[in-house]
């Protein structure tokens, strides 16, 4: 292809599919043959404004996706899978990412608003998956980028009630032969996905579960997922269905039905079915298409809640629930049980997750909530202190000793819980001692012969990839599994797809107890939204309570945010924010006159620093105060691409 300039003809060494996928980047996109992720496609993989519609699709799936992907998040550890949702565009609306981060441009393109389409980065599971509106997967080599040539991309779209695609679920791993089985995950969560925003979004008229007649009445009750469902208007018009309909009645597609009389489609009057008066009702009916015999049970939605209709009700005022913090409530539960049985919990999760506030509140409503809660940070005691501290020592065993002698953190904590924070920091030698005691229930304080009996429920905590470490040799493997009984990972914020509400709480939080409470603005929302926050909660609070400090009126805005935080968005809103704060033009100039004058500011000051640094773009983005895909960006804006490729030959290559 890159001697040529064109996709391979009638190869048989290839998949048609991935024929036609490379004919497309070559002739409709124009992307080079045989390139790496260089700048040009890095360019394309911006990050675009995410709008309210995108917010809401991201809502949606907040509800839909279970908290059992959190459980199953160390497994996606282990299998270094990423979990991305797109919407119909290919643009990143959520993601959980446990592989993308080995990937080389795996920090370009592991973030929110980023656009996955062929047209910016070559074929890949997602981006295919978008475009065509069908299953797609890629190993290795089939990828047209290089940079995807050591992964397996998966995509598969969800459909919404009226069979069209709302959204593309995809997975990205370095396994490259699993692109198959990844293909065969995805479909199955897209029908878990699909049946709950199925009835998410069903709020009038007739719900009707279709299901083969033979034996299938045991389930009579039970909601399954291969069950047919339609979403019937009050008029008896069909409004909606999902994929297992196609097959009970032998239509062709979903689209193929919607907007058509229920009693075209199944030779039945819908009032038939639920009666004058009478809400519900099952009947038993052959399609005369297919001829199966199938059960047809119809519930009204906006029925009032008695009987068998109040499941329905209940969905609906489920909808209207406030927020609940689900991400902490499941751990905290979890952590509960765990503690509670002597089996000892690891908790992971970047820095500023929460950790500690889980631990916290874990000691707080435990059975040991009388008996000490004793914390320690392995990482900030001095190596050599450590082990007094934790085991104690006796009177003068050591020069600047205590003469009485000092009780360790194990005894302190005796009858309670003992946090072991930044448990990854801990050194090799009292690893080993640590596991000693652990193993023993005993401690014997320096200096001292005699072993003090403790009964500790020990948690520990880390931000560090503990496996890799034992991997590497810096984490013994025994006291691994040992601290490891049960493992609760915290996601990072921006994996949360309930992060908007997360941050809503923080601001009443902060809040409390005040009369006129202050809101953001629609931009700072989605900056929000789409921020990577890399700090978290800790990163959300401290941003939160320094722009309410700074914020005029009833509103947060983008000039209360604090600068440094705005500088790593990299979206236009980040830079009308820079043009804001370059306005140091008179304040009588003419609008237009100022506009013009800062953009032709800002491009000399782009121009001379390429110049300076000799096309350097790394070295020139420090020299501007800014990030590299920032100054690609301006250099975008001001025609500078040109002169990139001129600048940085490297980059190119
Ligand atoms: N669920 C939550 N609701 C409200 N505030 C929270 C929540 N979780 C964490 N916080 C706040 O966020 C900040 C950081 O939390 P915490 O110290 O528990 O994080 P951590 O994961 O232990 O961080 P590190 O690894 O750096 O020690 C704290 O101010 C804490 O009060």
């Amino acid at each position: 292809m890159r001697q040529t300039g064109q996709a391979p003809q009638g190869a048989d060494w290839v998949r048609p599919q991935v024929l036609e996928a490379w004919a497309r980047c070559i002739d409709e996109y124009d992307l080079p043959p045989g390139s790496d992720f260089g700048p040009r496609m890095a360019m394309h993989a911006q990050v675009c404004r995410i709008d309210h519609a995108k917010q809401s699709l991201c809502d949606a799936f907040a509800a839909g996706l279970p908290l059992m992907v959190y459980n199953l998040r160390p497994f996606l550890d282990e299998g270094n899978v990423t979990i991305l949702l797109a919407d119909t565009q290919g643009h990143v609306v959520h993601l959980l990412d446990a592989g993308l981060r080995i990937m080389s441009a795996g920090q370009n393109l592991a973030r929110i608003g980023v656009g996955w389409h062929e047209a910016s980065i070559g074929n890949n599971g997602l981006g295919t998956a978008c475009l065509l509106d069908e299953p797609a997967a890629f190993e290795g080599k089939e990828h047209f980028s290089r940079a995807f040539h050591p992964f397996a991309t998966a995509g598969c779209p969800i459909l919404g009630s009226d069979g069209r695609a709302c959204a593309t679920i995809g997975m990205v791993t370095d396994r490259r032969d699993t692109a198959k089985l990844m293909l065969g995950f995805l479909r199955i969560t897209c029908q878990l996905l699909e049946a709950r925003l199925f009835e998410r979004f069903a709020t009038e008229g007739y719900l009707l579960r279709l299901r083969h007649r033979n034996g299938a009445d045991t389930l009579a009750e039970q909601s399954t997922l291969i069950d047919g469902k339609l979403l019937v208007s009050a008029e008896g018009v069909i409004e909606g269905a999902n994929r297992s309909t196609i097959d009970l009645l032998g239509v062709d597609s979903v689209a193929s039905v919607i907007g058509k009389p229920f009693r075209d489609v199944l030779g039945v009057d819908l009032f038939d079915i639920v009666g004058e008066s009478e809400a519900a009702g099952v009947r038993h009916l052959t399609v005369s298409k297919t001829q199966r015999h199938i059960r047809l049970e119809a519930l009204r939605l906006d029925a009032v809640a008695e009987g068998r209709h109040a499941r329905v009700k209940i969905k609906a005022a489920e909808r209207e629930e406030p927020w609940r913090d689900h991400v902490s409530e499941a751990a905290l539960q979890k952590a509960s049980a765990v503690l509670q049985r002597d089996i000892s919990l690891l908790i992971t999760g970047e820095s500023g997750v929460g950790k500690d506030h889980l631990i916290r509140r874990l000691h707080a409503s435990g059975p040991r909530k009388d008996r000490p809660l004793v914390a320690i940070n392995c990482a900030a005691i001095p190596r050599e202190l450590i082990e007094s501290e934790l085991f104690g020592y006796e009177g003068g065993s050591f020069t600047g000793a205590r003469a009485k002698g000092k009780k360790g953190k194990f005894v302190e904590a005796d009858g309670g819980v003992l946090f072991l924070d930044e448990i990854g920091d801990m050194a090799l030698d009292l690893q080993a001692t640590l596991l000693r005691v652990l193993d023993s229930s005993e401690v014997v304080p320096i200096g001292s012969h005699r072993p003090i009996k403790v009964d500790v429920r020990v948690v520990a905590a880390t931000n560090c990839q503990l496996r890799e470490m034992v991997k590497d040799g810096k984490f013994r493997r025994d006291l691994y599994y040992r601290l490891n009984g049960v493992q609760i990972w915290l996601p990072p914020l921006r994996e949360r797809p309930d992060r908007l509400q997360l941050l809503d709480h923080l601001l009443a939080c902060e809040q409390e107890g005040q009369g006129d409470r202050k809101r953001l603005c629609d931009e700072v929302r989605a900056l929000f939204f789409r921020h990577p926050w890399p700090g978290n909660i800790r990163e959300a609070r401290n941003v939160i309570r320094s722009s309410l400090a700074v914020a005029r009126d009833g509103v947060i805005r983008f000039e209360d945010l604090p600068h440094d935080f705005v500088e790593e968005d990299e979206t236009e809103a980040s830079d009308k924010f820079a043009d804001m704060r370059a306005s140091v033009a008179p304040a009588n100039w003419p609008t237009a006159v100022r506009k013009t004058a800062l953009s032709d500011w800002e491009e000399q000051a782009v121009r001379a620093a390429l110049t300076e640094c000799e096309g350097n773009i790394a070295k020139a983005a420090r020299r501007l105060g800014i990030t590299r895909a920032t100054l690609y960006h301006k250099m975008d804006r001001y025609g500078m691409r040109s002169a990139r490729r001129i600048a940085a030959p490297e980059a190119s290559r």
